[in-house]
Formats: C-alpha cells, structure tokens, sequence
C-alpha cells in the first residue's frame, strides 16, 4: 500500500492518468490524491472517484508528503516558486517536466527538498507507461517508494541523470513515433484491401504481438525478423524497399533531431 499523500499539479494528459491509474492499483485510497489544474470543471470525473481538487497549488502542496508536476516545461520553475514558502525537507517532489533537469530544479526549490525526475510515455493512462526515474537522492528508501508508485503504471528504471534527455526521446516521444508506424502501416493495409477499421485492427495486434516477442524472449528484433524473411520471398522484398526508402535511417534522424531539440532548450 501506498500511505503517503499525493499532490499531483497540473491535472492534465499525464497529470489526470496517473491519478486515475493509482486509484485502479488500488494501492492508494482515492482521498489520499489532489489533483490541481485551474479548470476546475475538467477533473469531474477523479472528483466522482473520491480525490480531492482544487485550483490552489499551495494549499494542496502544504500537507502532501510527495508532490508530482505535471505542468507544462514553461510553468515549473514558476510553480515551484509559488509553491516553495510550503515545502519541507521531508517531502518529494517529482517532476515529470520534459527538458528541465535536476540541477534546475534543484536551483530553484532549494537542496532540502526531495527531487526526482520522471519521464513516463502516455501508456501510463493504461498503466503501461515506460518511466524512467532520475534523482540526486541517495536514500534507497525514498527511491524504493518512488519505484513503488510508478511501478503501478507500467515498467520503471531509475537511470542516471544524463541519459535523461535520451529517455525522454526513446520513451517519451517514442509511443508517438511507434503510433506514426502504426498509422502508416493502416494506410497501407487500406491500399492493399483493408477498411479502416480492420486494417487498424490487424496493425495493432501485429504489434502487440511483435513487442511480446522482444520483451519475452529479449531477443534481437533481426532474430525475429529472420525467422519471417523467407529466402526470395515477399517480406524480405518489402523490407529492402522500405530500407532502399529510408525508413532506418528516417527513424534515426527523427530521435537525434528530438534529442537536440532538448539539449538546446
Ligand atoms: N504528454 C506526454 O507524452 C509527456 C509529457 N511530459 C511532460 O509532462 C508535463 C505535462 O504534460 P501533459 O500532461 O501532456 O500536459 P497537459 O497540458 O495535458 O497538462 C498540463 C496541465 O497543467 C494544468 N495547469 C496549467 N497551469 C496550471 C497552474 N498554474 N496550476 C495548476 N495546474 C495548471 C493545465 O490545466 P488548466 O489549464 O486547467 O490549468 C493542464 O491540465 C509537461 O511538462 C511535459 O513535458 C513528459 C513525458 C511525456
Ligand atoms: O513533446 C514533448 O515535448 C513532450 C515531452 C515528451 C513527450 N511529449
């Protein structure tokens, strides 16, 4: 069970789905998360489910003994000193903010707070995320606890501070570029024959299935593709068209430019 009380601000796209997915782990009581945002009348249905709301930052801060920010990269380090008069060292604020990292934060909440980073994937909506965890604290306690509460949200690794920014891009944006595959794949599907509906069908459990295949076995993804690319046949035609296309490389050079867009700000 989880027995601290949670802060969640900004109840928004990742803000809202955690506090939903904790209330489904049954792990927390619903009354023992707030949620903020400033339109109030968006978190209706976490309010019907028993977790308290408001638009006050502050007030929900002062109690909480772990706060999550969920807002967006430009308000944090406002927030944080909207919320700071009513911190304390015994509290853990984790920041789930793309791009701004630990030393920031720790600039402007000050050394006796608890920081920790986040970086989830929207998954966390069906407690599927892959999240990854960076901190400067040393107690093995508090990092246990914070494994504790995203590990009800899907898969979680604390990681150095340093290959944040590489998370960020490989897990963060990731589902997006997993999705883009998946509607290009739907489009084909709908050329070669397919409705929509069917083709988007197929596309989804093919990849579910291909994904179980690497996270069952942690086998190479070209162990499995050999396994498909029968010699002269029709895969393998398709795979060297798409290669022949870019579709490798295209990948590559869409994470790298992702990544340098957070390394410059
Ligand atoms: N989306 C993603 O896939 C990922 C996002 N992130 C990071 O997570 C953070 C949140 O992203 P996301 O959930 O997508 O964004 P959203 O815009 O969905 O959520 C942000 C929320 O903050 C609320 N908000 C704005 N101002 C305040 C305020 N002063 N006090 C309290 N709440 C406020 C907004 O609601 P209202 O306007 O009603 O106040 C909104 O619901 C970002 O920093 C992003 O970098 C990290 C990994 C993945
Ligand atoms: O695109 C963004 O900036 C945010 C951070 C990672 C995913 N979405």
């Amino acid at each position: 069970m989880i027995d601290q009380k949670i802060t969640i601000i900004g109840g928004g796209n990742l803000g809202g789905a955690i506090a939903f997915g904790l209330i489904k782990s049954k792990q927390i009581q619903p009354s023992a998360i707030t949620v903020t945002r400033r339109r109030l009348n968006l978190l209706e249905k976490l309010q019907e489910q028993g977790v308290k709301i408001t638009n006050d930052n502050v007030e929900a801060s002062k109690n909480a003994d772990i706060i999550i920010l969920a807002i967006k990269p430009y308000q944090v380090l406002e927030i944080i000193q909207e919320i700071k008069p009513v911190l304390n060292s015994n509290q853990i604020l984790i920041s789930l903010v793309a791009g701004v990292g630990l030393q920031k934060l720790e600039e402007v909440a000050g050394s006796d707070v608890q920081i920790f980073r986040a970086m989830p994937n929207t998954a966390i909506a069906i407690q599927e995320s892959m999240t990854l965890i960076s901190t400067n604290v040393k107690s093995e306690e508090l990092r246990n606890l914070v494994l504790h509460i995203f590990n009800q949200l899907g898969q979680t690794t604390i990681i150095t501070e340093d290959l944040m920014a590489a998370a960020t891009v490989l897990a963060s944006c990731g589902i997006a570029f997993a999705l883009r595959y998946m509607r290009a794949a739907m489009q084909g599907g709908i050329e070669i024959g397919f409705g929509a509906e069917m083709a988007q069908f197929i596309t989804a459990q093919t990849v579910k299935g291909a994904t179980g295949l690497i996270l069952d076995s942690g086998r190479h993804p070209e162990q499995e593709i050999d396994k498909v690319t029968t010699p002269r046949g029709i895969t393998i035609t398709g795979l060297n068209e798409m290669e022949h296309k870019g579709f490798s490389s295209s990948l590559i050079q869409g994470l790298i430019a992702s990544f340098n867009k957070i390394e410059k700000g």
